[in-house]
């Protein structure tokens, strides 16, 4: 039946419950470039609901933007729980290694390896640029002698 979806997962995962971003995604094995490491099912939250309950749960901070249209047929973003390992990646700015693919007519998101993975590695994926947490990855800010060392170099070159 051609409504019919796939699963799939990666095996050479695990998760890790003690890492500086909370629980996350970690290979146990090399895994290749642009292999499908889950196909995950998605609950579309109602607009309402979402911003009226959802949003004051812990729940806020599992849901994905997901683009939907109202009654009057006006296209908005609601949020979709992800079930599956899709709730579990952690964000990375620097070295996002997992992309994402949302197929809205089947209500599923896939998820590929970006590059090759290293075993021990943690895959992440990245959530764009309005965090709403503190990101540990994120690099550190010159210290005021570092910028104007920075910045004599700029002037003197
Ligand atoms: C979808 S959950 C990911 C799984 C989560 N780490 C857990 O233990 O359930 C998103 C949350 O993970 C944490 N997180 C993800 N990426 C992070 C990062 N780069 N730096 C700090 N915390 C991060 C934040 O607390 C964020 O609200």
């Amino acid at each position: 039946m051609s409504s019919d979806i796939p699963l799939q997962r990666c095996p050479d995962l695990i998760i890790k419950s003690d890492t500086p971003k909370g629980r996350g995604v970690f290979a146990t094995k090399h895994i290749p470039a642009k292999t499908v490491v889950d196909i995950c099912s998605v609950l579309v939250l109602g607009l309402e609901e979402n911003v009226k309950h959802i949003e004051h749960t812990s729940l806020f901070h599992y849901t994905y933007n997901w683009p939907t249209t109202d009654a009057a047929g006006n296209k908005k973003v609601a949020q979709a729980v992800i079930f599956g390992l899709g709730s579990m990646f952690n964000h990375s700015t620097q070295d996002q290694n997992v992309v994402w693919e949302r197929d809205t007519d089947r209500l599923v998101i896939t998820y590929r390896t970006l590059r090759d993975i290293r075993a021990g590695e943690e895959l992440c994926i990245s959530y764009g640029s309005h965090l709403t947490f503190k990101d540990v990855d994120a690099p550190t800010p010159p210290s005021p002698e570092e910028e104007m060392e920075q910045f004599n170099q700029i002037h003197l070159e």
